[in-house]
């Protein structure tokens, strides 16, 4: 019953096209994040979901329900918003049990009822011991549980979720990921989570909806959106530093394809029907290797800038007029201008059509 279809939907706001024929499901108990860069229209998805926003075109299904016309109020569903949207003057226990006690709610629920509701949703997010304390007298990170709970305690069988994690600070960020990952466990609920934070959407979902421009990009798991993305702009949005992504000329010689790149020649793991093409080759910052000067198929390249991460380092290298980032093992020894050796890892080689810019399937 709570799986969700979105069919065909189209939204435009007075000429403009905000979402363009976007089809895609989430299945009963999933969750599913989407993911996508500021105005991708993630939250337009969302609010049409919910019945907030109404669609110019195109079905929502709930389960085999057609629910396109249906009210807000009649969806079985709850939503987290970003700013929390709480009463600053009541304390946590009236705003937790706010949903509750609704008009439309009224006399649905006795007060015992309320409390054990109340009661279940405050210890999901740590927040039982505080159930006096007003909003307005909380952190941040405390108000976000809030929120979180005023969600839970109407048990609905959907959650919707807008950035909630957007205004913690990094470490909260972190914890309240792992609680929200232990609460769709516990709850079995299905959750719809928006985000423009890849991190947060490999950490916690199921699957991974990449939207841009309106339009989806890629449905599939973390490991599926990371290892094999469809397009250049998925390839990107995934990953820290993201994916360098260059054109490369091939040509075949001696049975084996070589690629040339701002004047260097390396070799390819390449059928030679790729002789003669030029594609754009992807490789992530962490599949670059610095070598020993003088190693197979390497590339030189200058250093132009390093950064320290600890443990780690990323280095940003100049070939020919291009730029490369590599992310290594912090190694003391690399300066700035200095010429060091790059081999890339073919095992994690990506392959796009240097047009289209989808992904080239060998
Ligand atoms: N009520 C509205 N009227 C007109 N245009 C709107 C309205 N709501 C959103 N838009 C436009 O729709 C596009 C998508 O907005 P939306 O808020 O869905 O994007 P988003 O992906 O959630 O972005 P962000 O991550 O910045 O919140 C934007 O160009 C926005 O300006």
């Amino acid at each position: 019953m709570a799986s969700i279809r979105l069919n065909q939907v189209v939204k435009k706001y007075d000429d403009n096209l905000i979402i363009n024929r976007l089809t895609m499901e989430c299945k009963e108990k999933e969750f599913l994040a989407i993911l996508g860069p500021s105005g991708a229209g993630k939250t337009t998805i969302l609010k049409m979901i919910a019945g907030i926003e109404e669609v110019t075109g195109g079905s929502v299904f709930f389960g085999e329900r057609d629910y396109t016309r249906t009210s807000p109020q009649d969806r079985d569903l709850s939503m987290v918003f970003e700013n929390y949207a709480l009463y600053p003057h009541l304390s946590v226990r009236e705003n937790i049990s706010f949903p509750l006690k609704s008009p439309k709610k009224k006399g649905q629920f006795s007060a015992s009822e309320i409390e054990k509701r109340v009661q279940e949703a405050a210890k999901m997010v740590g927040l039982d011991d505080k159930l006096e304390r007003r909003t307005d007298q909380l952190s941040g990170g405390q108000r976000q549980r809030v929120s979180l709970a005023r969600a839970l305690v109407k048990k609905t069988s959907v959650i919707l979720m807008d950035e909630p994690l957007a205004h913690l600070d990094a470490k909260l960020r972190v914890q309240m990921r792992g609680e929200l990952k232990r609460i769709h466990q516990d709850l079995g609920a299905t959750i719809i989570y928006v985000t423009h934070d890849y991190i947060e959407a490999m950490a916690m979902a199921d699957r991974i909806a990449v939207t841009n421009n309106g339009e989806l990009q890629q449905i599939g798991t973390p490991e599926e959106i990371y290892f094999q993305p469809r397009n250049e702009f998925v390839a990107t949005i995934v990953g820290e530093p993201p994916m360098n992504i260059f054109q490369a000329e091939l040509a075949a010689r001696d049975g084996k394809v070589y690629g040339s790149w701002e004047g260097q020649t390396f070799e390819v793991p390449l059928p030679g029907s790729f002789s003669g093409k030029a594609v754009d080759i992807g490789i992530r910052p962490n599949n670059i290797n610095l070598v020993p000067a003088g190693s197979d198929n390497s590339l030189a390249a200058i250093v132009d800038d390093v950064e320290p991460l600890g443990r780690q380092q990323i280095v940003t290298v100049q070939v020919g007029g291009r730029m490369l980032v590599v992310k290594s093992d912090r190694d003391r020894s690399i300066t700035l201008g200095q010429t060091v050796h790059l081999q890339f890892d073919y095992a994690y080689l990506h392959l796009f059509d240097t047009v289209t810019k989808e992904r080239m399937v060998l």
